[in-house]
């Protein structure tokens, strides 16, 4: 499987507010980037551009070296409003990418059951979001991506409207559905704690106009614990970055 993407000397203004310079970032295929910086300071305008929703005014976003020149099935942006078709079952839901590609119906099932047990939905096919908890929910969305196979998962604060409990869970969630995948995962998160925790390669952005302060090469064996000394380092270093008292 490919999936490496990059963003090379990339700039971006919205009307007269410069929001991206000369970003320069990489995640190779099969590796977890993440993304953490101030507020507003473009971190989703990357994902937005590497989804091909968005386009740079200078500069390159590549996938496997080619520049992004729209969406496609082989990248996939989560995020934190799931929006989940409220008519719509789980089942329902994780289904509609595979009806819409034309998957034949006995076959959407069988890729539907598979991927709601990996995510821990099963038996849960015939609930509508609104009877399911935020996580499940969470977990509804992140099934709905995963059925399509997608080579590189962007995932914009997907647990930012969860508790501190449901959120650790989801973590390692998570990193059980990635490990082994070979998809390339960026993910942008407010949780220094979560990024270091997650994160192959860390980007820190600097305030708008938003650029790679620095890239940290977080290479701690997995599975991580929270509690490692070098994890409580890594975060003083990154809080130094953005300038947060520890
Ligand atoms: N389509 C758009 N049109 C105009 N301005 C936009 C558009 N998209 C983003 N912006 C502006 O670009 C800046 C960066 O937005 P973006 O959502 O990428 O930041 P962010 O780092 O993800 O912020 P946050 O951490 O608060 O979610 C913001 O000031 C925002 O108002």
């Amino acid at each position: 499987m490919t999936g490496g993407i990059a963003l090379e000397g990339v700039s971006k203004r919205f009307g007269d507010l410069q929001v991206l310079t000369d970003v320069n970032l990489q995640v190779a295929e099969g590796q977890f980037g993440v993304i953490v910086g101030p507020s507003g300071c473009g971190k989703s305008t990357i994902l937005r551009m590497l989804a091909g929703l968005e386009r740079p005014d200078a500069g390159r976003v590549l996938k496997d070296g080619k520049p992004v020149t729209g969406p496609g099935p082989d990248r996939i942006l989560i995020f934190q409003e799931h929006a989940l078709y409220p008519w719509r079952t789980v089942a329902g839901n994780v289904a509609f990418g595979l009806e819409l590609a034309g998957v034949r119906p006995a076959d959407r099932a069988a890729r539907v059951a598979d991927v709601l047990a990996r995510v821990g939905l099963g038996g849960f096919e015939r609930y509508y979001p609104h009877q399911l908890s935020g996580g499940m929910r969470q977990r509804a969305a992140i099934a709905r991506a995963l059925v399509m196979d997608p080579e590189v998962l962007l995932l914009d604060e997907p647990y930012g409207a969860l508790d501190a409990m449901t959120r650790l869970t989801m973590q390692n969630e998570l990193l059980r559905l990635w490990q082994g995948s070979g998809k390339t995962m960026l993910m942008v998160t407010h949780d220094i704690e979560e990024a270091i925790y997650l994160a192959d390669r860390l980007f820190v952005m600097s305030p708008r106009p938003g650029r790679v302060l620095r890239q940290i090469e977080v290479e701690l064996p997995r599975p991580r614990s929270r509690t490692d000394a070098r994890m409580v380092r890594l975060r003083e270093e990154v809080l130094g970055l953005l300038q947060i008292a520890a």
